[in-house]
């Protein structure tokens, strides 16, 4: 937790999440405090849901960015929390990635204000000592593959969904944090390809190259995920949230060390004029499609 919170003060984050929860301590003690979120412990499993709820595809603004980070924050400090499966209101649709209407012509502070809620939202994900699980319903291109892959583990549905990172399609390079964590979960080899022809999977070849690690039908996902669940938070969770720290300290320790320069680099890339007419032209492109 201290590695978290430290890593949220290191990224500007922790100041804007609230010192205490003023939310009771009833069974949906989170219930209420989100926007674009439903947050239900349930102490009995000790396992809570954290439902991306932003209609119509919860593309993930600024402000959702942040109360993930919030969400996942508070759950990993509270002791009745030992695991966390993220999952979607949207049928069909995990996430659709970061939300394009607020990157389209944004202001420098504003970018840089988003930029460092999506950082705090993987590194938050990524970092906690609970169990973490994705349970992938639908499409999850780009920044809601990110999501999954911040997790433990994966389960996502059969089905004509994508799932994947196709930022260089779209002319704009990766990163490095999404990057270590895409070959930190699929291997060099599959990043060298998948990364640079920027490829989005169906749900059978994301099995395959391992960025999933379950395909079941649709009405079984969430089931799954909750059955993976109940077996993890049976492991003596000291034991297992340091083994989870040790293998994953080093890449929060590379992004907390280099966000500013992820900050500027991305700055510099996303607010140029060839990636924001990118941005338009797509954006065009989404609205035509939805007229039709
Ligand atoms: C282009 C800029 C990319 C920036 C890259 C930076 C790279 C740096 C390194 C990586 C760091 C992490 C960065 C991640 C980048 C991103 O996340 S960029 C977003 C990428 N997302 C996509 O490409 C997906 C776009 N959406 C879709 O393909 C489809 O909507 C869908 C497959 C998810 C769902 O399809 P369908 O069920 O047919 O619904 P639609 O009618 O298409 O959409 C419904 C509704 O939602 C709106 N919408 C969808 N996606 C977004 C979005 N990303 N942002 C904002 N709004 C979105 C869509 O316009 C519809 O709205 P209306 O109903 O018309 O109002």
């Amino acid at each position: 937790m201290a590695c978290i919170q430290k890593t949220l003060r290191g990224l500007g984050v922790l100041r804007q999440l609230p010192r205490e929860s003023t939310v009771n301590q009833t069974y949906c003690r989170y219930a209420s405090s989100y926007k674009y979120l439903q947050v239900d412990l349930d102490k009995k499993t000790k396992v809570a849901h954290l439902t991306l709820a932003r209609k119509p595809a919860n593309s993930l603004n600024c402000d959702m960015m942040k109360e993930i980070a919030m969400a996942t924050n508070e759950l990993d400090q509270d002791r009745d929390c030992k695991g966390i499966i993220i999952n979607s209101c949207v049928p069909n649709i995990f996430s659709a990635g970061l939300d394009l209407t607020e990157l389209y012509q944004a202001k420098e502070l504003f970018f840089q204000d988003f930029w460092r809620s999506l950082q705090a939202m993987f590194s938050t994900i990524y970092g906690t000592k609970v169990v973490t699980m994705a349970a992938i319903e639908g499409h999850a291109p780009a920044a809601g593959c990110i999501i999954a892959l911040a997790t433990d583990y994966r389960v996502m549905s059969e089905g004509k969904f994508n799932i994947g990172l196709n930022e260089s399609m779209l002319g704009i390079p990766m990163n490095f944090w999404v990057k270590d964590a895409f070959i930190a979960t699929c291997g060099q080899r599959e990043g060298e390809r998948a990364l640079q022809l920027g490829q989005m999977f169906i749900p059978s070849t994301a099995l395959q190259i391992g960025l999933v690690d379950e395909v079941v039908p649709q009405e079984l996902t969430l089931p799954t995920v909750q059955k993976h669940m109940k077996q993890w938070v049976k492991v003596p969770g000291g034991a297992r949230g340091l083994t989870k720290s040790l293998i994953r300290q080093q890449a929060m320790d590379n992004l907390k060390a280099k966000a500013d320069e992820d900050l500027l680099i991305m700055t510099r890339h996303m607010l140029s004029q060839p990636i924001q007419n990118t941005i338009g032209a797509y954006l065009e492109n989404m609205t035509k499609k939805s007229k039709r």
